[in-house]
């Protein structure tokens, strides 16, 4: 008869087989999920049919002590840490990642910085551009208050084909040279592959709306660009799936990317949107990209802009986004939820002293 140590002895000597082929099944997993990811299954590694398959076969071989549930309870703890290996390897491989780049993004649009430690921006304009006066107006209105970036439409994905479409190229020339003549860069959403060069020949920032998050030709087009392209959360997009599109326009060499929460589809009705300040707070975490919040379409109700925009800046929003027309009224889209001018000066002061200022204007 053995005695303990004898036996505890030939346990740590199994332990130590134990290890290293656990490890060199880890390392084979790890293999198939590269294999994997290349082929493009990087969403999911999941196999169920493959675990069963050894589930069976490993049932089919136990002579014991061990009992079949038991077995089994040990080798689906392995596949679990195997899958675990596979998408923790995949996930550090990202470009939006922070384990890939741990520093902030910190983008130069002309006069204006996005990101980091700079102060928050603000993103203002109509929603359609309509003509040269409201442009013109809304501009002198907006630079006089230190907005720097003017927003406008040309291209609109409307819901109905017959609602008003935007102005097209003309939208795009009237938008870029009104911003000019007031130092002010302009974001204009591009929704077609085929308008790509024009919009970027215009536009200071691409902007890929949230119809057209998951349009991955569109993704990779404006990757294509070197303008910075801003993208809008998708109407039920995950989290997940909004940092991949952003790794579509990476992995094509554009890194001048913002991510933009505009409020997800709920289903929830005194909002039009539900807006998702978590996403914000993950976004900043696991990537480095600069994050802003649009909380127009998020409340799609003026109401709500003041509160959703101070929460979005508590959460660590890189800056906000938000609606003003000279007359709401008379707008040719989205007239419930844009502010006037009295509005947004109203709703300005409100955030601003939230807002964190250049270091200049720090006062000792
Ligand atoms: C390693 C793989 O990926 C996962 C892990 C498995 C395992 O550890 O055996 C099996 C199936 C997948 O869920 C694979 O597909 O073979």
């Amino acid at each position: 008869m053995q005695t303990i140590e004898q036996l505890r002895s030939e346990i740590d000597g199994i332990n130590r087989e134990l290890l290293t082929l656990l490890n060199r099944r880890a390392a084979l997993a790890a293999d198939i999920g590269r294999i994997k990811s290349l082929e493009g299954k990087s969403q999911s590694h999941y196999d169920p049919v493959r675990e069963d398959q050894q589930l069976r076969e490993l049932e089919k071989l136990n002579g014991g002590p061990f009992s079949h549930a038991t077995v089994k309870k040990i080798f689906t703890e392995i596949f679990r840490a195997s899958l675990d290996l596979e998408e923790s390897n995949d996930k550090k491989q990202l470009l939006v990642s922070r384990k890939v780049k741990p520093g902030d993004t910190v983008l130069s649009i002309g006069n204006v910085r996005v990101g980091g430690e700079v102060p928050q921006v603000l993103v203002a304009g109509p929603c359609s551009i309509e003509s040269e006066e409201q442009m013109d107006a809304t501009a002198a209105f907006l630079s006089a208050r230190g907005v720097k970036i003017l927003r406008g439409g040309a291209y609109k994905p409307r819901t109905s084909p017959y609602g008003f479409q935007g102005m097209g190229v003309d939208g795009l020339v009237l938008g870029s040279s009104v911003a000019k003549s007031y130092g002010m860069q302009f974001i204009t959403e591009v929704m077609d592959t085929r308008d790509v060069e024009i919009v970027a020949e215009h536009a200071d920032i691409l902007q890929v709306g949230a119809r057209n998050m998951h349009n991955f030709a569109l993704l990779r087009e404006v990757g294509r660009t070197r303008k910075p392209v801003l993208i809008k959360r998708g109407l039920s997009a995950t989290i997940e799936e909004w940092l991949y599109a952003a790794e579509y326009v990476l992995s094509e060499g554009n890194s001048h990317v913002i991510l933009c929460e505009r409020g997800i589809r709920t289903y929830e009705k005194w909002t039009r949107n539900t807006l998702d300040l978590s996403a914000v707070a993950l976004a900043k975490q696991e990537t480095h990209l600069p994050v802003i919040v649009d909380v127009t379409h998020a409340a799609g109700r003026r109401d709500l802009l003041i509160p959703l925009a101070r929460a979005a800046l508590a959460v660590g929003a890189d800056g906000i986004h938000v609606e003003v027309h000279p007359n709401p009224a008379t707008a040719l889209s989205d007239n419930e939820q844009q502010l006037n001018f009295a509005g947004f000066e109203a709703f300005n002061a409100a955030i601003e002293p939230l807002l964190r200022r250049a270091p200049q204007e720090v006062s000792v």
